[in-house]
């Protein structure tokens, strides 16, 4: 389908719904707030489309961030299918790629002694030596540990962007000095950190105004998704950009869904951006996505009211808890044996997902489903390839086109090369780099084709053929080429950890794959079936949640977000005689009415 008649259907559908239909079509600030299923990223993606086919003129475009990656990729994979890819006219990806690639990287080299020539993004060990440097600086040689010390010092790093203001010293003065000694050592390496990318961004824009004309100019309209997870260094970068910047905020989010208040993130602040002059306020009522029964469960999961309702004729949806004799292993087997194959019966396997607190859960789901030969794709920071890995996604999708993807297409060539060129110089290159790449590329993966070469074989040979001489001309300040040699040594044959090239990419013929996923990652996104794991007592809420009132909101919050993820069929797994607190109000609401 043609980007225009995908629009047209898309808006299409959104115009059965009056708050829908007025937030596609406004052309001034606006601010959608609903709940779960409510169609918030539906709306963004489709008044991003309809922004780019009919009010903004090529070469502008319009830039849409997130809080991570796999909100990155889940909105690439929506406005693919309205026919919208990351270019030069849209910038699709997360707070800190955006402040990276489109204010750092292109700016920070006219503005004198602001960095470091060739400066790039520090390693962990970096990280660590700096820390230990500064706090030696700040504190001299004490009994506590500078990491320990670090987590506060981080805390105020992110939640006072505006050093300009007393409160930056005036509080805790000494953990301002250790921030800025740390930085200073950061510096006097060649380095920055994931922290000082929103950071250095917006201090570039607030001190000079020509860089918030240049970004306006290029992008007069910023989409954000998940506004309640960005923390303050983008909040206040909105402000700069949309507020005395001149570029227009479409911004959707749900307060109920804030759950990485460990990085800063502040639900107050979505809120806050209602009181600003001119935004228009759209709240959206009906939850598309799931049956009337998963939405009553819902409202018991979080323990608050809301007046969110299902559609008329939508199915009620199915409910199932599982009572499982022992622990974790225990629990994980009855999946692998009876829930998930009663669920694959009814759904393809790539519609059914199975969510946890943590990845070492993960291991256990994926050690019985092994065992069980239930294909799967994980989503955890325990998976062989991380989807929050740049790098490690770009491999994939070439090994998914050299074992069959070629011949339909699917990934696309022109997908793999923009991805190798923002790999490689972080999206700028100049024709003849384009030209070497894509040269490159091809020859390497056209010679995958038939070869019948294993994904450690396959691996190594991209490292060689590929890697190597693309590590020679990078430019991209972030660069992750560990996650390659991760890989290989992943797939060790002489640990019998090797497997067909089709298997690592996922294409496996007749079958698609279960979801294995942290609820973290699997925000944003909706399923048929859901399996919530290990939704045992002590372990949601754990000790750790209940330490603070704040901590076990935002617990019961993230259990919120994996029981508003299915459309049809929710599973809840448990310990017999140890279920968590929650599980009872969550049944007890979904047998009454909303
Ligand atoms: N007007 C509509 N008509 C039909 N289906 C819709 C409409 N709006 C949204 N949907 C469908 O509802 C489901 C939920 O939409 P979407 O994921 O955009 O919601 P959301 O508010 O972003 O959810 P969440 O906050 O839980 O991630 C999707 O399957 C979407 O296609």
């Amino acid at each position: 389908m043609s980007n225009q008649k995908a629009l047209a259907a898309a808006l299409a559908e959104l115009d059965r719904n009056p708050e829908q239909s007025v937030a596609v079509r406004e052309r001034g600030h606006c601010v959608v707030l609903a709940g779960p299923g409510s169609g918030k990223t539906k709306t963004l993606t489709t008044a991003m489309a309809r922004a780019l086919v009919q009010d903004v003129v090529d070469p502008r475009g319009v830039a849409c961030i997130t809080y991570n990656n796999e909100c990155a990729i889940e909105l690439e994979t929506r406005l693919a299918r309205l026919g919208i890819h990351a270019s030069e006219r849209s910038f699709i990806g997360t707070v800190h790629s955006f402040a990276l690639t489109q204010v750092i990287t292109p700016y920070a080299r006219c503005i004198p002694g602001l960095l470091p020539a060739e400066f790039r993004v520090a390693d962990t060990a970096e990280r660590r030596s700096a820390v230990e440097i500064a706090y030696r600086a700040v504190f001299g040689e004490d009994q506590f540990n500078p990491h320990d010390r670090w987590g506060f010092a981080e805390e105020k790093r992110r939640r006072e962007v505006n050093r300009a203001l007393p409160a930056w010293r005036g509080e805790n003065p000494e953990l301002a000095q250790f921030i800025e000694a740390y930085e200073a050592e950061l510096r006097r390496c060649g380095l920055i950190d994931f922290d000082d990318m929103p950071l250095i961004a917006f201090r570039m824009i607030e001190s000079h105004a020509w860089i918030r004309d240049a970004l306006r100019a290029r992008f007069p309209i910023l989409f954000v998704d998940e506004y309640q997870d960005l923390g303050h260094a983008l909040h206040e970068l909105v402000l700069l950009l949309c507020f005395e910047g001149g570029m227009r905020l479409f911004a959707v989010g749900d307060a109920d869904q804030s759950i990485y208040g460990f990085t800063g993130a502040n639900p107050e602040l979505l809120q806050s951006l209602l009181a600003r002059p001119g935004v228009r306020e759209v709240r959206l009522r009906f939850n598309y996505r799931s049956g009337a029964k998963i939405i009553r469960a819902s409202l018991g999961a979080l323990g608050e009211e809301r007046d969110y309702r299902g559609l008329d004729d939508a199915p009620e949806g199915d409910l199932a808890f599982w009572t499982v004799k022992g622990g974790h292993d225990a629990q994980a087997g009855a999946i692998a044996a009876s829930i998930l194959p009663k669920l694959l019966a009814r759904h393809p396997h790539e519609e059914v997902a199975v969510l946890y607190r943590a990845a070492w859960l993960g291991d256990k789901v994926a050690a019985a489903l092994d065992e069980h030969a239930i294909p799967y794709v994980r989503t955890d920071g325990n998976a062989l390839i991380k989807r929050s890995s740049r790098l490690a996604r770009f491999v994939e999708s070439c090994a998914a086109w050299v074992a069959g993807g070629w011949r339909e297409a699917d990934p696309p060539y022109t997908r793999l090369l923009g991805q190798a060129l923002a790999l490689v110089f972080g999206g700028r290159a100049s024709d003849s780099e384009e030209q070497a790449v894509s040269r490159q590329l091809i020859a390497f993966l056209r010679s995958g084709i038939g070869a019948g070469e294993n994904a450690h074989a396959w691996l190594q040979r991209f490292s060689r053929e590929l890697l190597a001489s693309w590590r020679q001309v990078a430019r991209n300040p972030q660069q992750e080429w560990e996650v390659l040699a991760e890989l290989i040594s992943r797939t060790n044959p002489a640990q019998d950890k090797d497997m067909a090239l089709n298997i690592f990419a996922g294409r496996i013929e007749g079958s698609g794959r279960v979801s294995l996923s942290t609820l973290h990652s699997a925000k944003g996104r909706e399923f048929d079936a859901v399996i919530l794991f290990g939704m045992n007592a002590g372990d949601i809420p754990s000790n750790r949640d209940k330490k603070s009132t704040g901590s076990l909101r935002e617990a019961r919050r993230l259990f919120y977000v994996g029981v508003t993820r299915p459309r049809k069929e929710l599973a809840i797994v448990f310990q017999e005689g140890n279920h968590s607190p929650w599980i009872a109000e969550l049944s007890r609401r979904s047998k009454g009415n909303l």
